[in-house]
Order: structure tokens, then sequence, then C-alpha cells
């Protein structure tokens, strides 16, 4: 079986901030990943560590004082380089769906979840008015679990949970190939972050082969991660230090990357065990393995970079599972 081309190429992605007084933040390095058609790839990591820049840099939403490197392709398209009537015009919301970090922020206070939903959905299903524009926005509020009996509130009448679904409910309108979730379950108890997640999956399952939904997932929500997710990659101090199956990673062989065990190993179900240490300034990274400080396997040799090879970052990885042939498994279609 060929791999599908994937939805989302990034490809060395870096961005730093140039800073008025004193040195550049250097948010994310060299980045490298594909979100295949049919998969859910988590991007895991703790906070502060560049998440929601990468994800900012992929939607072109970067603030004035930053400098992109690298090439993020969404089909033909470089996101990187794209001018702004094209992100704005045919990307976001179209070939992009965003579920933003605080959907608080995101909705319009001063209008209904009705009127908004029904807005975005003139505008990107040409369904301008009556019944089936109203038809349509039930569909749309149901697919993300929003009780049509609180569409006619405002954002602010609403519980997290509900703005989250609300948020969610927008960003599936646009029925897009990549859909971007920035922490979609902060906030959330553990049943809503489930049925969340799992409506995300159901969008990304919805359709097969190379037609398919890619979902990238920020989150430091591990549980949620490895609730849908079918590859993770961890990031610590703007570097993806490991990329690998979901199933490995939280399974037997477990996380290869001595930080990504310890972001296992914090959890309240795990050891309960936090990280000693900091995570280094990204303004005064150092020049080897930015982990070194904090690593109880660090050894001299850590004060080089470790190269990227086979998915791990690291001089001393932990032993993982045979290096296999990249497959997808697919989480959504075995649950199905
Ligand atoms: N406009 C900016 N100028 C300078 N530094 C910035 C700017 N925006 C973000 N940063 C820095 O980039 C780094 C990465 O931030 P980012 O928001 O991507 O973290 P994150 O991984 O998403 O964290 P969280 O889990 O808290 O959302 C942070 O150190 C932040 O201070
Ligand atoms: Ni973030």
């Amino acid at each position: 079986m060929t791999v599908p081309p994937p939805v989302l190429s990034v490809r060395g992605l870096s961005v730093r901030f140039l800073m008025p007084h004193g040195r550049p933040v250097a948010a994310v390095t060299d980045a490298r990943f594909d979100v295949l058609p049919g998969e859910c790839l988590a991007l895991l990591g703790e906070s502060g560590c560049g998440k929601s820049v990468l994800a900012s840099a992929l939607l072109g939403l970067l603030p004035g004082n930053a400098q992109t490197a690298g090439e993020a392709l969404l089909g033909d398209l470089n996101l990187l380089t794209a001018d702004e009537g094209t992100l704005a015009g045919t990307v976001r919301g179209r070939r992009i769906g965003l579920v933003p970090q605080s959907p608080a922020a995101h909705l319009t206070p001063v209008r209904t979840i009705r009127s908004q939903l029904g807005e975005v959905i003139s505008e990107l299903k040409g369904i301008r008015r009556g019944a089936r524009l109203q038809h349509a926005v039930l569909a749309a509020a149901g697919r993300a679990g929003f009780p049509e009996d609180h569409l006619d509130r405002h954002p602010h009448q609403l519980s997290g949970g509900l703005a989250q679904r609300a948020a969610t409910a927008l960003a599936l309108v646009g029925d897009a190939p990549l859909l971007l979730a920035d922490e979609p379950t902060t906030g959330l108890d553990r049943e809503l972050v489930d049925r969340t997640v799992d409506e995300l999956r159901r969008h990304v399952d919805a359709r097969s082969g190379a037609a398919g939904h890619g979902l990238l997932m920020i989150t430091h929500d591990l549980a949620a991660a490895e609730r849908i997710a079918d590859r993770v990659a961890v990031m610590y101090a703007g570097r993806i230090v490991e990329l690998g199956q979901a199933d490995a990673f939280f399974g037997g062989p477990g996380p290869r990357h001595p930080y990504s065990r310890r972001l296992l190993q914090a959890l309240p179900d795990r050891a309960f065990t936090a990280i000693p240490g900091m995570p280094p300034e990204l303004a005064d990274l150092p020049d080897g393995c930015a982990f070194a400080a904090r690593c109880e396997r660090a050894t001299g040799l850590c004060s080089t970079r470790p190269p990227m090879t086979d998915g791990i970052s690291c001089h001393h990885p932990h032993q993982g599972p045979e290096a296999a042939p990249y497959t997808l498994t697919r989480k959504g279609a075995d649950r199905a």
C-alpha cells in the first residue's frame, strides 16, 4: 500500500521573535513532521515550549516581530510565504479549521451562537438564508454536540464546556482538510474532554484514503492525546525531540526521550513526580541538548546537539520498539 501524500508537511520550520532590547527568542527551531490523511498527530510539551507559536505560524497569524524559516506545505501552498489575502480568503476556515485555545476569546461576544454559526455557514457554504440555513445551523451545532436550546445565547451565557463546543462547531463548518486544535480541552472536565476529542476524531474518520482529513492537536493533556492520537510529537524548548507512534509511546515500550518519559511520569495516574528544574530561556538556549541540565542520563556528549534519528533526538534514548516502517494505525478506524 502506498502512503498517501500528507495533508500538511512541515519542513525545517523555525520562528524567531526579534526583541527591541535583547536577544531574539527562538520559539520554534527546525520543526519537521507530516500530518497524513486520516491521521491525528498530537503535539505535546510543557507550557511555553512553542506549540502555539508553531500553530500561529501555520495560520499566518504571527505578530510583526516574528521571522520564519523553512516550509509548511498544505498541498502546494507554502503557508509561511503565502500572502495574507490567500490565507484569509482560502486557507483559514476553508483549508485549515482552527479550534482555538480560548474559545471565549474567539467567539464574538455581542452575537448569539446561532447568528455566528449562520454567518460562517453563509460565508463558507454559500447557504444564505431561510430554512436551509437554519437547518445547516442545527446540523453544525449537532456535529459538535452543541445543544439546540442554547443556540440563542451569547457567549458569556455559556459554560466553558459549551463555549468550547460552539468554537468546535465553528471550526468544523468549513470541512477543512486540516484541523488545527490548540488546547481544545483546556478547562473541561474529563467527560467533556473525552467528548470533545472524540468529536475531533470523528471529523478525521469521516473520510478515508487520500481524501482523508488530518488533525494536528496541540495539548499538554496527555490523557486526551492517548485517547485520540495516532502519532505524537514531543516539543522541548522549541524543538521536536521525539516523534513516534502513539501506541508505543503510551504503551509498553514507552517514550524513548528522557524528557518524554518524565512528562508521562508526571501524570497523576502514573508516578506523579514533577520534572526537576526549569526549561532554558528561549532567548538563551544552550548549544547542546536543551534538556541536558535536567536529565539524569546526560553525559559530556550532551554538550553537542543530538541529531534527529529515527524519530528521536537524544544521545542516550531509552530502548524503543524495533524501528518499524512508517505505518498508520488509524485509531478511530480500529474503534469503529
Ligand atoms: N510576540 C512574542 N514575542 C516574543 N516572544 C514570544 C511572543 N509570542 C510568544 N513568545 C514566546 O514564545 C514561547 C512559546 O510560546 P507558546 O505560546 O508557543 O507556548 P506553548 O507551548 O503554546 O505554551 P502553552 O502550553 O502555555 O500554551 C514563549 O516563551 C513565549 O513567551
Ligand atoms: Ni499554547
